[in-house]
């Protein structure tokens, strides 16, 4: 299968060296999109087999599935000509799907597909199980150190001061559809997870920003019919972007890995 990568960040640089050392088996990467041919260039130095930087269009036709990883305002830039090509598009800025129906129903005229990989949530299975049956309530918490959250358009428009916070607070609460629109860029678990469960104007969310916190930490509590269960992750910061974990990348490599997997584990 051959695949292409739309922003070459923290997540997509780490997908392009498994995917260059050979470690995901039966992927091939065959182009890639940068923001600058400079960085461009450096970055196919850095590859053992060099890759054609292209247009997001060229990415649609010359492959099978696209990653998109770029900065969130950049989504539609990527997801319209895949989808449009019928292509598989892996999102990784989860939040700009919330209320995109119309890019589902683009995907299902054209055989195209949305899949919104784990990165750096937990438990999306087991929300999946249960939402077979009934769900009766899903609520987020967020805790990030408040360096990850200070350039958010509500952190700036309400002109908070995160800095030297005595302790941890409560910044926003609302469902998640309330919430991204003002964490565009923190609310990509909370995207998935809504779009696995019950929905984004009916998961519960509150952001904190927590100056004792090293980590990206997400706790949730399901009640269903099935099951009631809670789950933590704390989430250690990738090198080249510390608002997002290293587990994200690494959540691509193990989704990819599976495609060709004599033994599947999990939903
Ligand atoms: N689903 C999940 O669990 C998670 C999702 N994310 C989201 O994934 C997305 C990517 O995250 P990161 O890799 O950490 O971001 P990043 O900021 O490290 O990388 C984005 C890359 O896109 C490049 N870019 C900007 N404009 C471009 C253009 N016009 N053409 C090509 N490249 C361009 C930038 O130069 C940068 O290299 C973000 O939206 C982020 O919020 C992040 C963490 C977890
Ligand atoms: O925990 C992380 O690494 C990323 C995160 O909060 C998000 O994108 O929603």
């Amino acid at each position: 299968m051959r695949i292409g990568i739309a922003g070459i960040g923290a997540i997509g640089s780490s997908v392009a060296h498994a995917l260059d050392r050979g470690e995901v088996f039966g992927w091939k990467l065959v182009a890639f999109s940068a923001r600058s041919p400079e960085r461009a260039a450096a970055f196919d130095a850095t590859l053992n087999r060099s890759v054609p930087c292209v247009s997001f269009e060229e990415l649609a036709t010359k492959c099978d599935a696209v990653l998109e990883c770029l900065p969130p305002h950049m989504f539609d830039a990527v997801a319209l000509p895949v989808l449009s090509a019928g292509k598989t598009l892996l999102a990784m800025s989860a939040s700009q799907l919330l209320g995109r129906e119309d890019l589902v129903d683009l995907a299902r005229r054209t055989g195209g597909r949305i899949v919104i990989p784990s990165g750096a949530m937990l438990g999306l299975d087991a929300l999946k199980a249960v939402a077979v049956g009934e769900i009766y309530a899903v609520k987020i918490h967020t805790r990030k150190p408040p360096r990850s959250l200070a350039t958010a358009p509500y952190v700036i428009r309400k002109g908070l001061n995160l800095e030297n916070l005595a302790e941890a607070v409560c910044v926003l609460k609302g469902t998640v559809s309330e919430v991204a629109k003002e964490f565009p860029a923190n609310v990509n678990v909370a995207a998935a997870l809504s779009l696995a469960g019950l929905g984004p104007d009916r998961t519960q969310m509150e952001i904190w920003a927590d100056p004792d916190l090293e980590f990206n930490t997400h706790t949730v509590d399901v009640e269903s019919d099935s099951s009631n269960f809670s789950m933590s992750i704390q989430n250690r910061p990738s090198e080249e972007n510390p608002a997002t974990g290293r587990i994200t990348s690494q959540s691509v490599i193990a989704f990819l890995r599976q495609t060709y997997a004599a033994l599947r584990i999990g939903t």
